[in-house]
């Protein structure tokens, strides 16, 4: 062992993370992203008039996780939430226990959520890193093998800046690299906002720069890439983009082009969040991401929020008689963004919430 470079990881460990890396990017599999913290959760909520308390936090999360075993064929893991973690489903059977036996990866977010950016114009950066270590500890020793912390970069005349690209791709590997340590999988979630007029090519050479300084801090901090999964945006124009309508086969290629150009090979896979596309929406751009005629090294799948969860709740409406409808809707996606991941979807899969867009304005919470 050369003496220039500490020790990061041992084999073993390596090992272990490239396996659970593997598992969640199994082909035709994706994440559920349930890990919305208590804020986001009761917007979800409010959207259908239910009362934000843990007790309904956790009804709705035994619907999600109670759903048939079928949702293992195309759900590989699922983001909780520290409380989550901890909750049980009515039987007294732990959530992580109720995932386990359907062969779904419990996975964590760990970061404590979107703080300013003293010195920039509005832009932020993401706490966490304070007792992160034991923190990650203790949910590996719960049965948790994966984490997840986002961070939030804007795109405007003057943004992103330097600072909030260097500080949020240092603040990411920095989580990775206490994560590598405890034996989770960390994925990493340099979003870029998709709010803005700006068009297609900004948004993919903007996603590019954001992704060149990611891998260069991964790089600077020693991380075993094998072992990890990256959780980008897909690129697409702003929101507010007055021109013509971008395809998905553009979107695909702008995606695929900016990925190819500062995500190394050796990165095991791709799982692109959703954004506030709605749900066919994004799960047709992910379709054609894996159809675009461009060499991709790396399984491109999904771990979608608000994709995969719109139709449930627009079907649940917080009542006990519409769980089992609301658990077809998640079946329903789930199948739909694992045939996409494959580049074998076919369409028209509409769900309760129809083609209701998702978007939040400035999602940084
Ligand atoms: O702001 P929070 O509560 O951390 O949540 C942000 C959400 O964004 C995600 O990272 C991606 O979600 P979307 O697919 O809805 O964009 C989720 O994992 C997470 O729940």
């Amino acid at each position: 062992m050369s003496t220039r470079f500490a020790q990061y990881l041992t084999p073993e460990k390596e090992a272990e993370l490239a396996d659970i890396a593997k598992k969640l990017t199994y082909p035709g599999k994706g994440i559920l992203a349930a890990d919305e913290s208590m804020a986001t959760c009761g917007k979800r909520l409010q959207d259908i008039n239910v009362e934000n308390t843990e007790e309904n936090r956790r009804r709705y999360r035994e619907l999600l996780f109670g759903t048939d075993i079928e949702l293992s064929e195309n759900i590989s893991g699922v983001i909780l939430f520290d409380e989550t973690a901890r909750q049980a489903d009515s039987n007294g059977v732990p959530f992580i226990k109720v995932l386990e036996k359907k062969g779904i990866i419990p996975g964590i977010k760990v970061d404590k959520g979107v703080v300013p950016l003293a010195g920039t114009l509005n832009e932020c950066t993401t706490t966490g890193l304070d007792g992160l270590r034991e923190r990650c500890e203790e949910y590996k020793s719960m049965g948790i093998h994966f984490a997840k912390w986002r961070c939030v970069l804007k795109i405007s005349k003057f943004t992103p800046s330097y600072q909030a690209m260097f500080e949020n791709a240092n603040v990411l590997a920095r989580y990775a690299s206490i994560c590598q340590q405890a034996g989770l999988v960390p994925i990493v979630e340099p979003e870029v906002l998709p709010d803005g007029d700006h068009d297609l090519e900004t948004s993919r050479r903007v996603t590019e720069e954001v992704l060149a300084f990611q891998y260069k801090a991964l790089a600077d901090h020693h991380i075993y890439l094998e072992g990890t999964l990256l959780k980008p945006n897909m690129v697409t124009p702003g929101q507010l983009y007055p021109g013509q309508a971008a395809t998905p086969e553009q979107c695909a290629t702008a995606t695929v082009q900016a990925l190819s150009r500062t995500v190394p090979a050796a990165v095991p896979g791709v799982v692109f969040l959703s954004g506030g596309q709605n749900e066919e929406g994004a799960t047709i751009n992910l379709n054609a991401i894996n159809n675009v005629a461009q060499r991709r090294p790396w399984a491109l799948t999904f771990s979608f929020g608000r994709a995969l969860q719109a139709s449930v709740l627009a079907a649940w409406q917080g009542k006990d008689e519409n769980v089992k409808d609301a658990q077809k809707e998640l079946l329903k996606r789930a199948k739909a963004n694992g045939d996409a991941a494959l580049g074998r979807y076919k369409g028209g899969i509409q769900g309760a919430a129809g083609g209701k867009s998702l978007f939040v304005k400035d999602h940084a919470y």
